[in-house]
């Protein structure tokens, strides 16, 4: 038999969502850590930036000392997964930020704050998404106050859309949703992210499997 640690995924517990996504990620197999200093950074095979509010994300990873040190770490390749206000934190460019707001960026792509107007501030939609297990299911996806991608470079892959507005994509080990699974019950974009970590552990950790 082939025994393998699950992964460790780190989950930005500075303001937002953080115990959902934990949720969701040990569900779907991963060892969790909540990141609050940049030493908890070392030996993640991934990251979650939740949702919340990305101006308050921004100012607490800047306080907290973790905006470069995770800006690093996306330009290193680590996979992180941004949901909602983690969505706008991987983007390289945002519109309708506050004028000092920063973001982590690494994802080629312009991202719209609070885009789709306040009679609609929250909805939900079913989407289809390709990418995900059983993609012929529907995602049950939430959207709170959410962003859309609105111009992206060729290296980006679309994963959803609602209507004409791209609201998931994936750069490489990069992955962002304007919505929130860890609120729908529905698992299938945390697993997505854990594979895609576990592929990325597999590619720089050297395998120590113990047979027996
Ligand atoms: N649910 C969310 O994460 C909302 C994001 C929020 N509108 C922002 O700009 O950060």
């Amino acid at each position: 038999m082939v025994t393998t640690a699950p992964v460790l995924v780190g989950v930005l517990a500075v303001q937002g969502d953080v115990r959902e996504h934990v949720a969701a990620l040990e569900r779907s197999g991963a060892a969790v850590r909540r990141v609050r200093r940049p030493e908890e950074l070392e030996g993640l095979d991934g990251l979650v930036v939740p949702g919340g509010e990305s101006t308050t994300i921004d100012r607490l990873a800047r306080i907290f000392g973790l905006h470069e040190p995770v800006r690093a770490l996306v330009r290193a390749g680590l996979p992180v997964y941004g949901s909602c206000a983690g969505m706008i934190q991987l983007a390289d460019q945002i519109l309708d930020g506050h004028a000092e707001q920063q973001t982590f960026g690494g994802i080629d792509m312009t991202v719209r704050r609070n885009a789709f107007g306040r009679q609609v501030d929250s909805f939900e939609a079913g989407l289809v998404v390709p990418a995900l297990l059983e993609p012929e299911r529907p995602f049950p996806a939430v959207f709170i106050r959410a962003p859309r991608v609105e111009h992206h470079g060729p290296g980006v892959q679309v994963l959803a859309r609602v209507d004409d507005a791209v609201v998931a994509v994936r750069q490489g080990n990069l992955l962002a949703t304007s919505f929130h699974p860890e609120v729908s019950g529905d698992d299938r974009v945390h697993q997505l992210f854990v594979r895609i970590c576990c592929a990325h552990h597999a590619a720089v950790r050297p395998t120590v499997a113990t047979a027996s």
